[in-house]
């Protein structure tokens, strides 16, 4: 694990949360507050929280990433001093995250060991909003003579105006998408073969602009564009995710599970939009595949939890690009299970990955993806959120994603992955993953 932070050991923090004034009733109320720095975001339907500038960064390493990343948060927590004049989850100390989907990148060491793949990051301001109540939050290492004084947090980073990307030119990621029709045929034998039940194949296009990406105009987009999706940027790792892989606020827990979908194709009509409604609610395929992901996380939740509830089949959720089959799982972690609940970070480490991303079994379907998928998934369909001090927070799994290049940010990796049953055909799957790219597409486009 790497620590980079000024040379103070240990760091110790200061945290002043305050309430400020309502924002303005806008989906993008609080990305348009994000300065031009790296910026952090975890926004759905205009609440949430952004940050910027960066206190403590921690970064971890392989398998061990979620729970070093873990323990790194709770030390910094034992010193710091903490005025929480709100009190609602997210504000105090909060840190985001990103986390790589596999333990290990085949290949990768050699080629760059220093590469973490876990990284929780504590901003220096946090901006939230809750409904009506939104507040500031800035956060401050103890003798960092290079930190701004706190009066001058908000504005000591620089505002300069959003940019777009200009044009963008499309190309093939590492699997070209006829090749990927392949991947997946592939995919299907060996379900059919009975190596498996269903494994989740993913495939990246990779998208050149004219002018570095700014985030902020991703953000923007995102957030009015696919506003009951969580729009959440961490560390060049941008997007708007359907599904949440767990909530966590006083021993409630949440998990939005997804995985059957049907492309829309309809259009404004309400007519055609009931007809695909009615084909996915009942596509045996579908339903398949979704079964495997609302029974892999009722099974990762179920050892710390005292009471669940899963309803006894999905809704359809609509989203501009696709609809969905969700099952929304609910449950109360178990009181008597020791003196410190597991936090949001460890429940969503022990649900990744669920077999909306990985497959059934996950031990078969990840050393599937490994053998056959020709990608380096990175970041894309890892958990993505934040956490907060009492260990409450939110975890999406990064889904309709990208990731901009950090050497060269007009570079933009753009990634979509379907679940693979006996019954897939690969035509399908690659129009499902088209269908799947449109946010991030959508994102890159103009106002
Ligand atoms: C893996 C992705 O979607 C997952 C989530 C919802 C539906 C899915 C599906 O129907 O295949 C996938 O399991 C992706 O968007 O890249």
């Amino acid at each position: 694990m790497t620590v980079t932070a000024p040379p103070l050991a240990p760091p110790r923090l200061v945290v002043r949360t305050s309430r400020i004034d309502e924002l303005p009733q806008d989906l993008t109320a609080l990305v348009d507050l994000l300065p031009d720095v790296r910026p952090l975001a975890w926004v759905r339907h205009g609440d949430g929280v952004v940050g910027w500038g960066e206190a403590l960064r921690f970064e971890t390493f392989g398998p061990g990433r979620f729970a070093d990343a873990e323990h790194a948060w709770h030390q910094v927590l034992v010193g710091a001093s903490v005025h929480d004049g709100v009190g609602l989850p997210g504000t105090g100390p909060i840190a985001f995250g990103s986390f790589a989907f596999d333990d290990v990148v085949p290949g990768d060491e050699a080629e760059d060991p220093t590469r973490a793949s876990g990284a929780l990051i504590v901003p220096r301001v946090v901006v939230g909003r809750r409904g009506a109540v939104c507040w500031t939050t800035t956060i401050e290492l103890v003798g960092d003579r290079a930190a701004p004084a706190p009066e001058l947090l908000p504005d000591a980073y620089p505002h300069t105006p959003v940019t777009a990307p200009g044009r963008v030119a499309y190309a093939d990621g590492s699997v070209g998408a006829e090749d990927w029709k392949a991947v997946v045929a592939e995919g299907v034998s060996r379900i059919k073969e009975r190596e498996l039940a269903k494994v989740v194949l993913a495939r990246d296009v990779v998208a050149t602009a004219e002018r570095p990406v700014d985030p902020r105009h991703l953000l923007r987009r995102l957030s009015r564009a696919y506003d009951a999706c969580w729009t959440f940027s961490v560390d060049g790792l941008v997007g708007a995710t359907p599904e949440l892989l767990v909530r966590s606020e006083k021993g409630l827990v949440t998990s939005r599970v997804l995985a059957g979908t049907i492309p829309r194709t309809e259009g404004p009509d309400p007519e055609a939009s009931d007809v695909l409604t009615a084909r996915l609610a009942g596509s045996s395929k579908d339903l398949e595949e979704h079964e495997y992901a609302a029974r892999s996380v009722a099974a990762a939740l179920e050892p710390f939890c005292s009471s669940m509830n899963i309803p006894d089949g999905p809704f359809v959720l609509h989203l501009p690009n696709v609809m969905h089959l969700a099952t929304d799982v609910t449950a109360v972690l178990d009181p008597s299970a020791g003196p410190r609940p597991p936090s949001s970070l460890s429940l969503a480490a022990a649900l990744h990955p669920s077999a909306a991303v990985c497959g059934t079994p996950t031990v078969a379907a990840r050393s599937l993806i490994r053998e056959i998928e020709g990608m380096d998934r990175a970041r894309y369909a890892g958990p993505v959120g934040w956490v907060g001090a009492d260990g409450d927070g939110e975890w999406g799994i990064a889904l309709r994603s990208a990731e901009i290049s950090e050497r060269d940010p007009r570079h933009v990796r753009l990634f979509a992955g379907c679940g693979i049953v006996a019954a897939s055909d690969p035509v399908a799957e690659l129009a499902e993953s088209e269908a799947k790219l449109e946010p991030m597409r959508f994102a890159l486009g103009e106002d």
